[in-house]
């Protein structure tokens, strides 16, 4: 496999391959670009199908989270990793405190946090190897929340942009996922008078937000179907692709997921079909900000600079509505310019 010539690469400063034998490790850690900062980025436990899987995914990630860092103004560059395992069979003591000292041989260069498949019990033994941990219980804590308040900030600037509305009243969304961010974000539509269609695999998921919200549950494959203003994609990523494409209603989404379209060249398709993208990585990144406070954690002070996800993501809807771009585009280029600046300095 030629690693260098990956699309997913994207001149990424270093990629460590860590291999405990004892602990049965295998994991790898990718520092995307340290321009701004040190890369910091979750690690996931996930059961890749192939080492070469869980080595794009890793790398995809990781530089997702440069652009992630720029567009949020925080002085961090990006990095991600993976450990390859069964996260429900596979942890231990051993294997957690074997990826802490991977880490630490980094010297701060990539600092780790929860991803999917990883709780604060499996970094609090991180913690005991390694001080480059970050979202520690008692610290700053479970980012979920945080990343639902951006988002549900995120959405209300699309809302305005396209819909030229401030009130949420009697809006329909459309959220895919109920899990720690849609569960928060459904709560807070709420509140504001929107009306929710919901869906998940988990049916305990789909019944408390039923339940506690009013809202309307219909089957995983149907909530692309339905005519509503907002999707808000909550789940897995890729989930904006040509299968799902055709049948989209909505004329914004606006949702929590990382790398929520499929190809860049989706990006193309929802502005031609009159459909307004909240970049991922720009409505998502509450959580991110939430966590680059932890050190003497203020909320009030982290909540504040979330709310600059409103004015960030009205920047690059009015520089693709003047270009005539896809947001997508717009938010990359942004993200680069921030990133290149920084080396200068
Ligand atoms: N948690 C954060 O702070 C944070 C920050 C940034 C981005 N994200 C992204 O947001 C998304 C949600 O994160 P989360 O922490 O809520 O994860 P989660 O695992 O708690 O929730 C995901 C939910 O999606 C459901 N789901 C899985 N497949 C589905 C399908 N096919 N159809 C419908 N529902 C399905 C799961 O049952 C689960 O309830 C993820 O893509 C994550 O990477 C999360």
């Amino acid at each position: 496999m030629a690693v260098f010539n990956l699309r997913a690469y994207d001149d990424h400063e270093q990629i460590v391959f860590c291999r405990d034998v004892e602990s049965g490790l295998k994991a790898i850690i990718c520092v995307h670009n340290t321009n701004l900062g040190p890369a910091v980025g979750g690690c996931r436990m996930w059961d890749y199908n192939s080492d070469e899987g869980a080595l794009i995914d890793a790398l995809r990630l990781s530089r997702g989270m440069t652009y992630k860092n720029a567009m949020a103004g925080l002085n961090m560059g990006g990095g991600k990793s993976v450990i390859i395992g069964n996260s429900k069979t596979m942890k231990s003591e051993e294997l957690f405190r074997a990826f802490g000292r991977f880490v630490d041989k980094l010297s701060g260069k990539y600092i780790t946090a929860e991803d999917v498949g990883i709780n604060p019990q499996d970094m609090a033994i991180v913690n005991k190897e390694t001080n480059h941990v970050l979202g520690l219980e008692g610290k700053s804590g479970d980012p979920s929340p945080v990343t639902a308040y951006g988002v549900f900030t995120g959405l209300k600037a699309a809302v305005k942009h396209r819909l030229d509305r401030d009130d949420l009243e009697g809006l329909k969304v459309s959220v895919q996922g109920l899990g720690h961010v849609g569960y928060y974000l459904c709560r807070h539509l709420h509140e504001q008078g929107a009306q929710l269609v919901v869906t998940d695999i988990n049916k305990e998921s789909v019944d408390r937000v039923v339940d506690e919200f009013g809202a309307k549950a219909v089957d995983t494959d149907e909530i692309y179907h339905q005519e509503v203003d907002v999707y808000a994609p909550c789940a897995l990523g890729a989930t904006i692709n040509d299968n799902t494409l055709p049948k989209i209603q909505a004329s914004v989404i606006a949702g929590a997921a990382n790398n929520q379209l499929a190809e860049d060249r989706h990006g193309d398709i929802l502005m031609q079909k009159g459909i307004l993208y909240a970049p991922d990585y720009v409505i998502n990144a509450g959580g991110i900000i939430n966590v680059s406070f932890e050190e003497n954690y203020d909320q009030a002070a982290a909540l504040k600079k979330v709310d600059e996800i409103y004015g960030t993501l009205t920047e690059v809807f009015d520089a693709s509505k003047s270009s005539g771009r896809p947001t997508n585009v717009i938010a990359d280029e942004i993200a680069r310019q921030r990133v290149a600046d920084a080396k200068k300095k």
